[in-house]
């Protein structure tokens, strides 16, 4: 059994798809932010206010490291920017894990994070309108390092059963 690696932009439904996935398969999940914010002792927020995005993504690249090097067997959901900072990408490469991209279109991602957003530090602080353009831009320049997974899981107009039930498939 390899270690499962979830990524994909804010709001495409690592958190909740992997949480599912661990429920079905009983193999644990372990959220990067979430490792990240018990190791720090300090919220993600919190740690962009105090320390800014660069120590952010030091401790990211460290935690994953950490995790894909621990002996035991995980669903690790990634942060949304982890692919793309400090040859993240590359690891997902890696034959010893499965790695799939949670694909969400920009309006996809927009209604799921418009209401949801105060937690999310690089958009907290957007109107509505600012929001779509950033996703837009956003999305599209870190697309080079999501596809970099080996495999893709389109969730537009899916529910989180038939996301986690395509996912079984990749993983038969
Ligand atoms: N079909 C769906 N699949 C997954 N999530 C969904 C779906 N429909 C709605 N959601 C909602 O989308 C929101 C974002 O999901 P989630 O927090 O899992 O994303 P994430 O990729 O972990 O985001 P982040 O990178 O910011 O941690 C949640 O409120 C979740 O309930
Ligand atoms: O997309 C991003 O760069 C981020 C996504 C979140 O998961 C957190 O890792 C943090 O808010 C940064
Ligand atoms: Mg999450």
């Amino acid at each position: 059994m390899k270690k499962i690696v979830l990524l994909g932009y804010m709001g495409c439904g690592k958190s909740t798809i992997a949480q599912n996935l661990s429920k079905l398969t009983e193999i644990p999940f372990l959220d990067l932010d979430v490792c990240i914010e018990k190791k720090a002792n300090l919220s993600i927020k919190e740690i962009f206010e105090q320390h800014g995005e660069i120590y952010f993504r030091k401790l990211e690249h460290e935690m994953f490291l950490e995790l894909l090097q621990s002996p035991e067997n995980y669903i690790i959901g990634l942060g949304g920017g982890t692919p793309c900072y400090a040859n993240n990408h590359l690891l997902l490469q890696n034959q010893d894990l499965v790695s799939i991209y949670l694909k969400a279109s920009i309006d996809t991602l927009y209604n799921r994070l418009v209401h949801n957003k105060s937690k999310r530090p690089l958009i907290a602080d957007m109107n509505e309108e600012e929001m779509k353009e950033f996703i837009a831009k956003h999305l599209f320049d870190r697309s080079f390092y999501y596809n970099h997974a080996q495999f893709k899981v389109v969730v537009d107009d899916k529910t989180v059963e038939e996301t986690v039930e395509d996912i079984l498939k990749i993983l038969a």
